[in-house]
Parts: structure tokens; C-alpha cells; sequence
């Protein structure tokens, strides 16, 4: 459905894309997530059309719509977007909100599109509401079905939830997802939020400077982050240094871990490897000690953060639950459970 060819974005001074290639089928979700100024906005207005691309193809249902010298005006690409703004007309009701873009349905056709998009974005009988009486949460549901009457081809969805509450926002996200699944709508959504791009998402592209990293699912991206970028922004976690003796030794005196022997690291490289907050098992049996030296309350857990009593003192993250209730400066048992080790060069930075 969609599918990008060494796509890059350049303004006067900076190239903001560099080289992204990646394809979407018809109906999957896919997110662009990143930190603040990676690109993901003007590769999403590329898409669009809002923005010519400086190299490489855009291609929408196998046919070209950007190239360095072609460019198809984003009214002619079959795609709506969704602003984070909801930027709806305040002076047409909901009802003539959603309908604005069907020019070509009559009359009983925009009534019954619109009745079945308010019921699916769940604000039934709002037709006659204008934006200013609507909240947030319910103004951009509007502005959904409103990008969603025309049943485009592909929707965009730059930060949708962002300017709304936490707790709005997970909820909303998952709803988004079965109203698209429900419409088999293809859609790429531009985050910097990770749970979002978790709740929503089938395929989710992590960038940096420019520059795609990895375009795979969730899971994938959580236990096998290609770089040391990637695992750092896709969920908590720190690094440990460790030095390669057939299997990896750890300095911080946690164990011995076999690696993967295809990894290409050969005997003494230095390295660094991931430990997620649940891969440290607390353990009263276990003879490895570290100390508590922050904890944050978090309902059915306790995410501490862990001095290893051991070479180098590193930190690590561990998640316990909260009936697991020790205090600053206690020494508690901790043992490592790690399935499959994430394994990086070490480039010096790590204690
Ligand atoms: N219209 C523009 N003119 C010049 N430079 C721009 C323009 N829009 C974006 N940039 C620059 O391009 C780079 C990428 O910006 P972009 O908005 O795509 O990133 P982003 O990941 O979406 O960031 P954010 O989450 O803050 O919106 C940044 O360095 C930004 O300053």
C-alpha cells in the first residue's frame, strides 16, 4: 500500500531524513517513534505531500507520488490526516464536520456515514454539537471520523493524543487501533510516546537523526533492538560492561552467560549488555547483594533502582512486587534471569 524507497527530506540547512525505506501493507498500523527532531513529522508531511523529498520514492497502491523531479499535490494521494490540533471548522456542527469532505454522497449517504462513525468513535447523538462544546478527548474523536468519512487510502496521524491527559491517551490509543482494524484503515502514526506506539501499532519504525534504525513489531524491537540507540529509547534499561571469554564474563560479578556464537565478538572484545528491570529477580535465597538506592511506588510493583555491591558499582533497574517492600540503603538478594543477552560494543561510555 504504501512504500518508501531511500526516502530523504532536506530544508535549506538541514537534512532532516536521511535514506528511509519501508513498506506498509493494506490495513497494518505502523508509528514512527522518536525523540524530538528525528525526522518523523517531515517524513509523515513527505507522505502527505506536504513536503517534496530531496531522494528516493514515495509509492501509494504501486504508483509513484514523489520522486526527486515528481511530486503528486496531496489532495490527488487518497490520504487524511489527523492533526494534533483536531483543527475542526468551529462553525459547522459535528455532523457537517464529519460530512465535509463527501461531496460526492447524497444526502441519505453522509447521514448514514456520519451515524456510523460517531457510533464507531463512540459519541453517538452528537450531530448536532458544535466543537466548542465537545472536550479534547471527544473533539479529536471527531476529528477522526472526520479523516475517516472519505475512507481514504492511508491515514496520517501526526501526535494525535498529545495534546491531551495521560490516562485519556492510553485509552484512546487503543481505541484508535480497533477503529482502524475495524475499517481495515492502513495508518501511519508520528509519536514520541512508546506506550502509544505500543498500544497502536502492528509495525513500529524507531528513528534518530534522520535515519530509521529498525522497522519491525514491538516485541521484536523490545528484545532484539538492533543498536544501542534503539534499546535505550524502547523501554527501561541499563548497560553493564562485560568482556568476552568464549562466553561472556561479567565484570559486575553477576555471572556467567553464554552469547550468541554467530555475534561475531571474539575473545576479549569489550561489550556492553542490556539489563532490562525484569531481568533482575529479587531473591532472599540469592548470595548476590545489592543495595537499594531509589524506589518508586508503583501500585502492584516497586521499580527499585539497585547498587551491585561488586566491582564498578553499577546500577541496575529491577522490578519487584510490591510486597516486596525494602527500604534505602537495605541489602537485598538479586539473581539474573536474562533468556536472550543483548550484546553491543562497547564504546567506553559505560562504567
Ligand atoms: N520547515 C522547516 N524548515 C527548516 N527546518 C525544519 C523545518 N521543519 C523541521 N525542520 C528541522 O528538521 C529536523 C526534523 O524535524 P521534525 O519536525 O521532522 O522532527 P520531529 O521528530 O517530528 O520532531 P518533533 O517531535 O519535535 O516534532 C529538525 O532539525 C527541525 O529543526
Amino acid at each position: 500500500m504504501l512504500s518508501l524507497n531511500n526516502v530523504s527530506v532536506a530544508y535549506q540547512k538541514t537534512q532532516a531524513v536521511q535514506n528511509v525505506t519501508f513498506e506498509l501493507g493494506v490495513g497494518q498500523i505502523g508509528c514512527l517513534l522518536g525523540p524530538s527532531g528525528c525526522g518523523k513529522t517531515s517524513l509523515l508531511r513527505a507522505v502527505a505531500g506536504f513536503e517534496k523529498i530531496a531522494e528516493g520514492q514515495i509509492s501509494l497502491r504501486q504508483q509513484l507520488v514523489s520522486a526527486k523531479h515528481s511530486h503528486v499535490e496531496p489532495e490527488k494521494r487518497r490520504v487524511a490526516v489527523v492533526f494534533q490540533d483536531y483543527a475542526l471548522f468551529p462553525h459547522l456542527t459535528v455532523a457537517q464536520n464529519i460530512a465535509f469532505g463527501l461531496h460526492e454522497y447524497t444526502r441519505a449517504q453522509k447521514f448514514q456515514r456520519v451515524t456510523e462513525l460517531l457510533m464507531l468513535v463512540g459519541l453517538p447523538g452528537y450531530e448536532r454539537r458544535y466543537p466548542h462544546a465537545l472536550s479534547g478527548g471527544q473533539q479529536q474523536r471527531v476529528a477522526l471520523a472526520r479523516a475517516m468519512a472519505a475512507k481514504p487510502d492511508l491515514l496520517l496521524l501526526d501526535e494525535p493524543f498529545s495534546s491531551l491527559d495521560a490516562e485519556l491517551r492510553d485509552d484512546l490509543a487503543k481505541e484508535l487501533r480497533v477503529i482502524l482494524k475495524h475499517e481495515n484503515t492502513t495508518a501511519l502514526m508520528v509519536t514520541h510516546d512508546q506506550n502509544e506506539a505500543f498500544a497502536m501499532a502492528d509495525v513500529i519504525g524507531v528513528m534518530d537523526q534522520g535515519r530509521l534504525m529498525q522497522w519491525t513489531d514491538a516485541y521484536a524491537l523490545y528484545h532484539r533492538p538492533v543498536n544501542r540507540f534503539v534499546a535505550s529509547f524502547v523501554g527501561d534499561g541499563v548497560f553493564l560492561s562485560a568482556t568476552i571469554d568464549n562466553n561472556i564474563k561479567l565484570n559486575s560479578g553477576l555471572g556467567v552467560f553464554p552469547i550468541n556464537p554467530e555475534s561475531g565478538f571474539k575473545q576479549g572484545d569489550k561489550v556492553v549488555f542490556l539489563v532490562r528491570p525484569d531481568d533482575i529477580i529479587h531473591d532472599d535465597e540469592s548470595e548476590t547483594l545489592a543495595k537499594v538506592v531509589d524506589r518508586s511506588f508503583q501500585g502492584s510493583h516497586i521499580l527499585y533502582q539497585l547498587e551491585l555491591q561488586h566491582v564498578g558499582h553499577a546500577r541496575v533497574l529491577c522490578l519487584a512486587l510490591s510486597h516486596h517492600d525494602h527500604q534505602l540503603n537495605e541489602l537485598i538478594g538479586i539473581r539474573l534471569d536474562l533468556e536472550h543477552l543483548i550484546v553491543f560494543k562497547d564504546n567506553g561510555d559505560v562504567a
